[in-house]
């Protein structure tokens, strides 16, 4: 893509690791994506001569059908491993549409399900492209079977590939919405296509000419189904699916691509490896995808408030919230009906979905505009983290060029170099007037951008500094590793006074250690990598008081509270009294609610008061009283009577969250020795995908040597027993062309006959540390096909003989 937009003047190739958008030497070294990088491009491509001026359209095939002015392109490559889902799912969440590229000849894959279920849950639009059709063995057809049985959508056939005389070679595509045959000359640049009309077809291509009108009739019919002016193009041109204009077929695929309610998804077909297919891919991105503006608007939340962001522009998300300001969990401070001149000062609203950090130029904060535009010189407020930072210089990335902007506006990605605590994930505002130590007024200092929810890091290694000398480095290191990813987490144990990294699979954590030591140059060791656990607490705690006294950099801190601990399932919402703060939330798998009565001092804010407790609470909830694991399913309740509890100007952040923490571990101590604690271990929901001939061996091993819980077995369609809400769809009902190799009769007829090695389905639910390493174990019992995905679903009880072999492992004897 970046190649034919003139971007790059070579072809990148993972092989060899020379692709623009992998960069990080252990993408390159390992030839997959890690990081999603953003480039900007565009397409058609502009004039290098006079940018924005004029494009040049002898690159793109079907430009002539539709718009030939340049469209700015941002791509976002994500990885395609498990692993890093997580990157995924932040990407999605800035995305407008999505190119699916699916491989032609593995089909719909298992982790494709799971990432096509996670853009549908954000309403993106998306088209497929069918790649690799150059391989032996590629079947579109029954791919796009697939899509239908597998995805759940409708998939429009758009384009059909097109074979050499002997049926072998892949050579380019018919395409049903031009009826043009585009035939690439083989083993070029792919910048030379010949266009080959369907009513000048010789008799060469006269099967492929049948099927292409074939493929048109049914590209029609289907869009008919869902949209009103094609049945209306469809009489004017007097029922014949050849005659409708391809601009018609190009304008009524658009209005479906983009309602969800059709899920329709255009299907493309190529093999980029041999530069076949690319520039109608990019035709297809500009024609069918939205722009930003045609996005769906974006979920924002506040202090107890959430909403969308064109209601909060408007200023009706405060109306709603005061108007049921009674609602559960609300504090008074917060929920006051704000004065709507607030968000006039509201001058931008982005996201920092990305930081890389650079060798050359350090930190590097990728952001995407969704209100307002953000200025170079402005102020930022980053409302995660509660501090402003300016932005020196804007740039927008061109494959390996930056080129400065001194504006960004609403819909637009770019960078900002020189940010010095934003990390992956913050939301940042730019607030008319607004003072850079106070920030914003409540509650647009708390406004959230699609909030995402980071899973439960359960996987950890220890990490030593390989000197003393060495820890300031070290410890830098990991802030920076940590802002990129805050899928990463570090923690402290208290007691050995060790540090832990804990990430979100072995490979994640492998590939962690990577930049860690051989990027970011840390001189540390990691240790080998385990699974965490978890605590729980089965008894309430009685109410511990604490008044923490201590000099903290020379200066006297004193602060106060009252903390109490229970299970979770005991928890109900309390009744409020006038004079309370109040405020409760679930953080990573408990709950923590802080209460604060009385006359508020003047040196700390509401807000100031509140996150010192929760960070206080949250330290000491990282670890258990009796076997030293993070608690879960715990509630723990935090109260501070600023007439007892607050001691002037003595009373700092520090000492209030320290007061917090010591309280809290004092309660959950209290708790343990009179009830005692369980242990909790992460329980997978496994979905896993072998062919007829393994299926017994895998799910004997599953449910016997790996102690897992079958849930359901089917054939073939890994989402009928699971988690899909989709509803079903009939493949026999769905338009393809043959394959090479097949006789006529239909895919999901075959498939449904059992004469193909049929495909088998287990799902089943497995204690995570059952699964570290699986894929090897697989891959042996099923002569290397099997695949498989998994998600986390609860932390449960460690039983049994099981509990018994932890606790000696853990003990050691
Ligand atoms: N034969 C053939 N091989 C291809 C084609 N496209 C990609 N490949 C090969 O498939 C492998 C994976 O390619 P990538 O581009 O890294 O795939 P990806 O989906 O981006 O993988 P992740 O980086 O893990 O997300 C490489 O070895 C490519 O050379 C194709 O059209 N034909």
């Amino acid at each position: 893509m970046l190649y034919y937009s003139g971007h790059t003047r070579r072809i990148g190739n993972v092989d060899d690791g020379s692709t623009v958008t992998d960069f990080l030497p252990a993408e390159r070294a390992r030839g997959v994506t890690i990081q999603s990088a953003a480039i900007t491009f565009h397409w058609p491509p502009v004039d290098p001569g006079h940018p924005g001026e004029k494009s040049v359209t002898s690159n793109s095939i079907q430009s002539s059908l539709n718009s030939s002015t340049p469209h700015t392109i941002n791509l976002i490559d994500t990885p395609g491993h498990a692993d890093f889902t997580f990157e995924v799912i932040r990407s999605l969440r800035i995305l407008d549409g999505a190119v699916c590229i699916l491989d032609g000849v593995a089909g719909v894959e298992a982790q494709t399900e799971k990432v096509w279920n996670q853009a549908a849950n954000y309403q993106i639009p998306q088209i497929i492209y069918i790649n690799k059709l150059d391989r032996d063995g590629a079947a579109f057809g029954k791919t796009i079977k697939q899509i239908a049985s597998k995805l759940h959508a409708w998939p429009v056939v758009c384009q059909i590939p097109m074979y050499d005389e002997k049926g072998t070679l892949f050579v380019g595509v018919a395409d049903a919405i031009s009826l043009r045959l585009l035939k690439w000359a083989g083993s070029s640049d792919g910048k030379c296509i010949t266009a080959l009309e369907l009513d000048d077809l010789d008799g060469s291509h006269e099967a492929l000419g049948v099927e292409l009108k074939r493929a048109r009739a049914a590209l029609v019919e289907i869009l008919s189904e869902h949209d009103a002016e094609m049945v209306e193009k469809y009489l004017e041109y007097e029922e014949d699916h050849l005659a409708i204009p391809s601009a018609d077929i190009i304008a009524s695929l658009r209005r479906c691509t983009l309602n969800p309610q059709c899920n329709l998804v255009p299907v493309f077909a190529g093999a980029s490896f041999k530069n076949i297919g690319v520039q109608p891919l990019l035709d297809a991105v500009v024609n069918l995808l939205p722009s930003p503006g045609e996005s769906p608007d974006p979920e924002v939340s506040m202090t107890n408030i959430n909403g969308k962001l064109s209601a909060l522009m408007s200023g009706k998300l405060f109306t709603a919230s005061a108007s049921s300001a009674k609602a559960p969990g609300h504090s008074k401070g917060l929920t006051r009906k704000p004065n709507t001149a607030l968000i006039q000062n509201l001058e931008a609203c982005a996201l920092a979905f990305k930081v890389v950090i650079d060798p050359r130029r350090g930190a590097l904060v990728y952001v995407r505009v969704y209100s307002g535009s953000i200025r170079c010189g402005t102020n930022l407020y980053n409302t995660n983290l509660q501090v402003s930072e300016r932005v020196q210089r804007l740039f927008k990335m061109y494959a390996q060029d930056s080129v400065d902007i001194q504006n960004l506006p609403t819909g637009q990605i770019g960078v900002i170099p020189g940010l010095k605590h934003t990390r992956t994930g913050d939301t940042l505002i730019s607030y008319a007037g607004v003072n850079p130590h106070t920030g914003p007024p409540a509650p647009l200092n708390s406004l959230q951008l699609r909030p995402i929810e980071v899973p439960p890091a359960v996987f950890f290694s220890s990490i030593e500094s390989h000197s003393l000398g060495e820890e300031k480095a070290v410890s830098n290191a990991l802030a920076l590793l940590v802002r990129e990813d805050p899928s990463l987490q570090l923690s402290v144990d208290e007691e050995s006074g060790q540090r832990h990294l804990s990430g979100l699979g072995d490979f994640h954590l492998e590939i962690a250690r990577d930049r860690l030591v051989n990027d970011l140059k840390a001189k540390a060791t990691l240790g080998k990598i385990e699974i965490a656990y978890r605590e729980s607490i089965l008894t309430a705690s009685p109410r511990e008081t604490f008044i923490f006294d201590q000099e903290i950099a020379s200066r006297i801190g004193k602060a106060g509270c009252v903390a109490n601990v229970q299970p979770l399932g005991e928890y109900s919402e309390p009744s409020q009294e006038s004079d309370e703060y109040y405020d409760s939330a679930v953080e990573d798998g408990n709950r923590i609610t802080i209460t604060i009565i009385g006359n508020l001092p003047t040196h700390l804010s509401i807000s100031q008061i509140q996150s010192a407790l929760k960070r206080g609470a949250i330290a000491a909830l990282s670890r258990g009283a009796n076997h030293g694991f993070p608690l879960i399913s715990t509630h723990a309740s935090i109260t501070v009577d600023t007439k007892a509890h607050i001691f002037g100007k003595d009373t700092s952040i520090i000492a209030l969250s320290s007061a917090a923490r010591l309280a809290t571990k004092a309660a959950l101590v209290k708790s343990a020795l009179e009830g005692g604690s369980v242990i909790k271990e992460l329980v997978m929901n496994v979905t896993i995908s072998v062919d007829e001939a393994s299926f017994g061996a895998v799910m004997s091993d599953i449910s016997s040597a790996r102690g897992g819980q079958i849930i359901s077995l089917d054939d073939g369609d890994p989402s009928s027993g699971a988690s899909s809400e989709a509803p079903q769809i009939d493949p026999g009902k769905v338009y393809a062309p043959p394959d090479p190799f097949e006789s006529s009769v239909s895919e999901g007829v075959k498939e449904a006959a059992g004469t193909t090695n049929r495909q088998r389905t287990i799902v089943a639910r497995v204690p995570l540390e059952q699964m570290v390493g699986y894929l090897k174990h697989l891959r042996s019992l099923s002569a290397g096909r099997g695949t498989f995905v998994m998600s986390a679903d609860t932390f449960e009880r460690v039983v049994g003989q099981r509990e018994k072999e932890l606790l000696k492992r853990l003990k050691g004897y």
